[in-house]
């Protein structure tokens, strides 16, 4: 565990995001059997945190690849549906109000969000492009990736020391092996 300060739940914002493309594969530091997934999940939680901000590019990148609009009802229900389920990527502003004061906390899924969905779960990997973004993200916010997949193959998909990972569905959580220079939010 790094030495990031703890944060209050009521206070943070979370943002999640990413499109999914197909890309490079990253041979791995050694993957675990499944019960080591198991057993790793029964250890402590560590989340915690730092700093703000979004850049633009990824903004637009995520609003592209936001499957909300597939999800939301057709018809007469669907401006109901939306005032009810405001987007925060179409309402920014909103969500930059929002955080105003507060630390900002950034959770991504893995699967479908940073990778693509494919058939076989080996072969989800994640571009470059994304990998970077991610980076990039985690050096404006503390960053975790969130997973029903067992913490260490995420890593070895991910391979960013930098983040957070909860794996087994957020049942196994470590936080980063390297620190990075969240800017204050
Ligand atoms: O929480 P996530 O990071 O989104 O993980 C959810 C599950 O993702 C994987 O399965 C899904 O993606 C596979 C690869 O694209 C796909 O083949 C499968 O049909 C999807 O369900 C992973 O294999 C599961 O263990 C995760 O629970």
């Amino acid at each position: 565990m790094t030495n990031h300060a703890a944060f209050a739940a009521e206070d943070a914002v979370t943002a999640v995001a990413a499109p999914a493309q197909p890309g490079r594969h990253f041979a791995s530091f050694p993957p675990r059997r499944a019960r080591d997934c198991r057993k790793a999940a029964l250890g402590r939680m560590d989340l915690a945190t730092s700093g703000v901000l979004m850049s633009g590019s990824l903004l637009d990148s995520m609003k592209a690849s936001s499957p909300r609009h597939a999800m939301s009802p057709a018809g007469a229900d669907h401006e109901e549906w939306i005032e009810n389920h405001p987007s925060a990527l179409e309402w920014f502003e909103g969500v930059l109000a929002a955080a105003a004061g507060k630390q900002i906390v950034m959770f991504l899924d893995y699967d479908g969000t940073l990778s693509p969905i494919v058939e076989d779960p080996e072969r989800a990997v994640m571009t470059e492009e994304m990998r970077e973004a991610v980076r990039g993200v985690a050096q404006h916010f503390p960053t975790a990736i969130v997973s029903g997949r067992c913490r260490d193959k995420v890593f070895n998909f991910v391979k960013l020391e930098e983040l957070y990972y909860a794996g087994s569905h957020g049942m196994d959580i470590k936080g980063p092996t390297k620190v990075s220079n969240h800017k204050a939010g």
